[in-house]
């Protein structure tokens, strides 16, 4: 097993001798990961040799965050900031890495940050925390499905101490059941602290269930019953939240406004109130916003966070108003920010020195405030990304910036 090479597996693969999905269990994961690129390049006639340019230890993420592991793919990251951040879990100058593949963001966020400073930085608090599962169950009828409810309702502290009995860090906080028909679906909603937590709590869910079925004469149907709502937009999410609701605001003095950004603070609230309030209604959108998910997506890649997960953290609403001094007042509100610095992806090298430049690497002290702080950063970098291309509206440069730096 130990002198395997990539050609040899490959070609035991070839004879139908090992599978190939099970090439890690005959050779080191990076032999074997050199040994699936020959056999798809084979097959496809592709290219693969930048796939085998990676920094993480193939071992490390085989079984843990990947299967039939081809490789690594590269993704450019640049920085932004530092922005002064004034935050509930943690305050002071932060750079924003921010990895992507479009041209002009960096500099857009970059540009957001620095006016942030000027106007003396940015608040951020999170507002609500809580990772949620919601299983469906079936019953016989109405009759039943309110006797589930009620029992759920009475019997909190047991569905607690089974979840809890999972996990040395999740805590639940509430469970709220919603009635369809012959459909009950209970909603648990947990504090993961510093873990994003889906693994966390679908575990801690399935051993409450075997209570509610121990109990009731429900029956689970499945474990997620889309009432969560995880990586799909989702209502409830923008009003109950999910995951971290962060929320941060700025006030940038008039003058900075105009020699800065080229624009008036009137000018940016009309084009929010037009464009990310009205233009938005009127597309039924559930994100009144410009861009969040841009600030959302290169964070996440950044730092190791579910990418699909950016479906929920876009689910954001921009507000923009001129104070009494006629200063612009700017906020992003995000309602569903699912984050966390220990678990997934954060553990690999190049995620994990994103997380070390914000500082907030691991588990936080105490448990909890790194993520909060991770949230806190996140919505700041969205907020300069709103200012920052609101402005560009306003001035009319959005097309001549991606002119000159987007292609
Ligand atoms: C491109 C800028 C920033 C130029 O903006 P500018 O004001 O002409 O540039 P400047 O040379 O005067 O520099 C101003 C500041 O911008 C930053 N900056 C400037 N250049 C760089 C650079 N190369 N690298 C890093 N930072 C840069 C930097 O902070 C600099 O300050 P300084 O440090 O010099 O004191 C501006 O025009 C801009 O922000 N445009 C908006 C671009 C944008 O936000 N794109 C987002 C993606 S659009 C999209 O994906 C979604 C969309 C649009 O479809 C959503 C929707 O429907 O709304
Ligand atoms: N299972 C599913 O349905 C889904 C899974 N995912 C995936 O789940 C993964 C994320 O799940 P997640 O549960 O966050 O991560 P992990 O499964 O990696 O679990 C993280 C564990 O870290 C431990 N831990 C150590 N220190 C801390 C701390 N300070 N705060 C919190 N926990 C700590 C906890 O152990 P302990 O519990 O023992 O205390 C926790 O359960 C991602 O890979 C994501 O892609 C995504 C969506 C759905």
């Amino acid at each position: 097993m130990t002198d395997a090479t990539p050609a040899s597996l490959a070609e035991r693969v070839r004879d139908g001798e090992i599978r190939f999905h099970e090439l890690e269990d005959h050779a080191d994961a990076n032999v074997a990961t050199a040994a699936r690129r020959l056999l798809v390049a084979e097959a496809t006639d592709a290219d693969l040799d930048p796939l085998g340019e990676y920094a993480f230890d193939a071992d490390a993420v085989h079984g843990s965050n990947i299967e039939n592991t081809l490789g690594g793919v590269q993704v450019p990251i640049g920085v932004a900031g530092p922005v002064t951040i004034d935050g509930g879990a943690s305050s002071g100058e932060r750079y924003l890495p921010l990895a992507t593949t479009e041209g002009a963001l960096v500099a857009s966020i970059n540009r957001g940050c620095s006016v942030v400073n000027d106007g003396g930085g940015a608040t951020a608090r999170v507002t609500k925390n809580g990772m949620t599962r919601a299983p469906v169950f079936r019953v016989a009828d109405v009759a039943e499905a309110e006797a589930l409810v009620d029992w759920v309702r009475d019997n909190e502290a047991a569905l607690r101490e089974a979840a809890e009995s999972t996990t040395s860090h999740g805590e639940l906080l509430d469970v709220t059941p919603y009635v369809v028909g012959n459909n009950v679906f209970c909603r648990f909603r947990y504090d993961t602290k510093d873990a994003m937590g889906m693994n966390m709590v679908t575990i801690a869910t399935r051993e409450a269930c075997d209570a509610v079925e121990a109990e009731t004469d429900a029956s689970l149907v499945a474990l997620s019953g889309n009432l969560c709502s995880d990586k799909k937009p989702a209502a409830i999410n923008a009003v109950e939240g999910r995951g971290r609701s962060v929320v941060a605001d700025a006030t940038i003095p008039r003058e900075v406004i105009e020699d800065r950004l080229h624009t008036t603070p009137e000018a940016i609230v009309e084009i929010n109130t037009r464009k990310n309030l009205v233009g938005s209604a009127k597309a039924g959108a559930l994100g009144f916003n410009a861009h969040v998910a841009n600030a959302v997506a290169a964070m996440f890649l950044a730092t190791g966070q579910d990418e699909a997960q950016v479906v929920e953290g876009a689910n954001a609403i921009t507000t923009a108003e001129t104070t009494a001094d006629g200063d612009l007042y700017v906020s992003v509100s995000l309602a569903s920010l699912e984050v966390g610095t220990v678990g997934g992806g954060t553990k690999l090298p190049t995620q994990r020195a994103s997380l070390e430049i914000l500082g907030v690497a691991g588990g936080g002290d105490p448990a909890g405030s790194n993520a909060d702080a991770l949230a806190e950063s996140i919505a700041v970098c969205a907020l300069a990304g709103e200012l920052s291309l609101l402005a560009a509206l306003g001035s009319r440069h959005l097309s001549s910036a991606h002119e000159e730096l987007g292609r």
